[in-house]
């Protein structure tokens, strides 16, 4: 058997991601000790999981350095990521939404200026409206950029809204429902399916029993 790579986002979403296998009968007690190290074994060692930022799993999965990932729907709109989505695994869920200063009409500016970490969803859901916008990039602390005059408005995830609370700015559109998600490269997909196949399977199944 081939031994199976997988692109882990760090941060966040990555307990949950170890526990997924966990549940499948795939241990990497590797990942519980205190180390820098980015590429861990499964204690089976037929596995192989690496850790890198939430933006870069698709790049790895889509380019066949991981055969499998597990990312945020949020990174594989932005990253339009050439990948086989196989499963929503019902993790990390939030939103992506426009958000403002309480208020704020979004038709009042001709030009809205937008400030995200997500320049391509954002462009996207505008175009899709027929309007015109200028996309500011930034990486991090978005909920700033309204508040010192940076931008009209902002487009970020929201998850329990307290960042936009404690900020003073509301939702002011939703846009569309993220979750992590498990994804595949297309052509591992097919030669190492005698792998893979039954993980997926395997997976499946968990989030069935964990649903009830
Ligand atoms: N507040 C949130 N609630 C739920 N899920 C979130 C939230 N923020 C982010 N996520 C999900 O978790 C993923 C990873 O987020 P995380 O904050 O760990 O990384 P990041 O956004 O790249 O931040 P950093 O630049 O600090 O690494 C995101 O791509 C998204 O799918
Ligand atoms: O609705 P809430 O529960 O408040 O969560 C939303 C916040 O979480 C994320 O930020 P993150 O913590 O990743 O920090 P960042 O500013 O570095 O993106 C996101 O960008 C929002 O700022």
């Amino acid at each position: 058997m081939a031994k199976v790579k997988i692109a882990l986002t760090k941060g966040r979403l990555a307990d949950e991601s170890i526990n997924i296998f966990k549940e499948a009968g795939i241990r990497f007690s590797a990942y519980e000790e205190d180390s820098r190290k980015l590429i861990l074994p499964s204690d089976c060692e037929q596995y192989e999981i690496i850790l890198v930022k939430a933006l870069d799993v698709a790049t790895y999965v889509e380019n066949g350095a991981a055969d499998l990932g597990i990312a945020g729907k949020d990174t594989l709109l932005e990253a339009n990521a050439n990948v086989f989505e196989l499963v929503d695994l019902g993790f990390g869920t939030c939103q992506f939404a426009v958000a403002g200063k309480k208020g704020f009409d979004l038709n009042q500016a001709v030009k809205l200026s937008v400030a995200t970490k997500y320049p391509r969803v954002t462009t996207m859901f505008f175009q899709e409206k027929g309007r015109q916008i200028e996309t500011i990039k930034l990486n991090g602390s978005v909920e700033l950029a309204p508040l010192v005059g940076l931008s009209d408005v902002i487009v970020d995830i929201v998850e329990t809204g307290r960042t936009l609370k404690e900020n003073g700015l509301d939702v002011l559109e939703h846009m569309y429902p993220i979750s992590a998600r498990l994804v595949v490269n297309k052509a591992s997909y097919k030669t190492k399916s005698q792998e893979l196949l039954p993980l997926v399977q395997k997976i499946k199944e968990t989030l069935t029993v964990t649903k009830g």
